[in-house]
């Protein structure tokens, strides 16, 4: 457990390391280039750790340095011994599934009790439909999965559907192997597509890769070339998500603190909550290569939609609590489908602390004074990183917060206690 300290204003600058989500992304299109890439940047935590060593147990040579080289198969997975175990790491679970589909030989995906709860069945679908052999374990359209038991082998392509959007990670996911289907692959989504930047992430590092992806505007429809992406040096962008702690420090402490390596523009749609902050009062600008906040005297609360930001919802809701008046926090009903089901757990926990805080199906109001009636108490965070991390930041303001099952952050972000205690701790 560990007890955060109350600071005043806070005055800092800080590089935060890799995106997650770009270094899983480079790390799957460099894994299936042709040739030698260098990812520079990347982001080291348990999360990539289980990506890297899915890739590797495909075949594919990766050597970790302070940058990663990487040897791609050109689209030739290779079979793996043993079943490829990814925690809790929807990403990667989305993502590599498809990954493995393109393998000849079975591939068992697996992940931890959390995992099985999540799903994939849209994904399973859509993948059906170009083909592919895959099967739910226990039926439950959830992992762990079966690939390719029946010897198919790859990916026909042609076109196919997917029946859902609520993950984004669905869509990523076929888009990133659609490529190397034998045929020209094209999909159709159905429903509305959450957490959209994710999308526009995976269309921007194909690019990045060589591959063009044609899209409708609403990503209902894509249609995606055949070919084999181009190895290359890529450098990763500070993670946003992961920003998001040291900005609302600045927010709630009415401080000022710059992430030097978030550049404008992002291709991270989390970088999109500064402007969030900015409409609560805070002042944001963009300093050289990176963004900075400074937190207002006073808060105030607002109504947005955050169906495209799903990971920065718990920080915008911690300092929705130290701000006056009402913040309603709409279309976040995927919220419980992460780590754990954050949407309750950020009311359970909110309140705890003493905030006004009510929980709707799909969206949650945060009734703010100011940060006045807020008081100490242990932090459940259920196993997930942004429980940890987002509730930290109410202990700058409130005595008495303590974090327990700190180590949930070796997720994403594993010195963030050490770099979050030098935003309290001087000299
Ligand atoms: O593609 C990605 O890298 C991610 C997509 C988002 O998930 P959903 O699309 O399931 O909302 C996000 O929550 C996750 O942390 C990372
Ligand atoms: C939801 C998250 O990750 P994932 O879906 O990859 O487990 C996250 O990092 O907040």
């Amino acid at each position: 457990m560990i007890e955060i300290e109350t600071t005043g204003r806070i005055e800092a600058s800080i590089e935060v390391p890799g995106s997650k989500s770009l270094t899983q992304r480079a790390l799957i299109t460099a894994a299936l280039a042709g040739g030698k890439s260098r990812l520079i940047g990347p982001l080291e935590s348990e999360d990539t750790e289980y990506s890297s060593g899915a890739l590797a147990q495909m075949g594919v040579t990766i050597e970790k340095g302070k940058d990663w080289i990487i040897m791609g198969n050109g689209g030739k997975v290779q079979p793996a011994d043993n079943p490829i175990f990814l925690g809790n790491n929807g990403t990667a679970t989305r993502l590599l599934t498809s990954v493995a589909a393109l393998g000849k030989s079975a591939f068992i995906i697996d992940g931890d009790p959390r995992m099985h709860q999540r799903p994939i069945g849209p994904l399973m679908s859509a993948l059906k439909g170009w083909g592919v052999d895959i099967v739910s374990v226990k039926g439950t359209g959830c992992p762990p999965l079966k690939i390719n038991e029946k010897g198919l082998d790859g990916i026909a392509g042609g076109e196919t559907v997917l029946p859902e959007g609520k993950s984004s990670q669905y869509l990523s996911s076929l888009l990133l192997v659609a490529p190397y289907a034998k045929k020209k692959a094209v999909l159709r989504v159905e429903g509305e597509v959450l957490s959209k930047p994710y999308v526009a992430m995976t269309l921007a590092v194909m690019a990045d890769f060589g591959i063009l992806v044609e899209c409708s505007k609403d990503y209902s429809y894509f249609e995606i070339p055949q070919g084999c992406y181009q190895s290359r040096e890529y450098r990763i962008e500070g993670d946003a998500s992961n920003s998001s702690y040291f900005w609302a420090a600045a927010a709630v402490t009415g401080g000022t603190v710059t992430v030097t390596n978030v550049p404008v523009p992002s291709l991270q749609g989390d970088a999109m909550l500064v402007p969030l902050l900015g409409r609560m009062g805070c002042e944001v600008r963009q300093v050289g290569g990176g963004i900075s906040v400074t937190g207002p005297d006073r808060l105030e609360g607002i109504t947005v939609d955050m169906g495209n930001m799903p990971d920065v919802v718990p920080t915008l809701a911690v300092v929705a609590a130290f701000a006056h008046g009402k913040t309603v926090i709409n279309n976040i009903a995927h919220l419980r489908i992460k780590e754990c089901d954050r949407l309750s757990a950020v009311v359970t926990e909110l309140t705890r602390l003493g905030a006004n805080v009510e929980e709707k199906e799909d969206s949650m109001v945060i009734h703010g004074n100011g940060g006045q009636g807020l008081h100490g108490g242990e932090i459940e965070t259920y196993e997930d990183h942004r429980m940890a991390m987002s509730m930290a930041v109410a202990g700058l303001r409130v005595p008495g917060v303590k974090i327990t099952g700190e180590s949930c952050v070796a997720k994403s972000f594993p010195d963030f206690w050490e770099r979050f205690r030098l935003l309290y701790i001087k000299g």
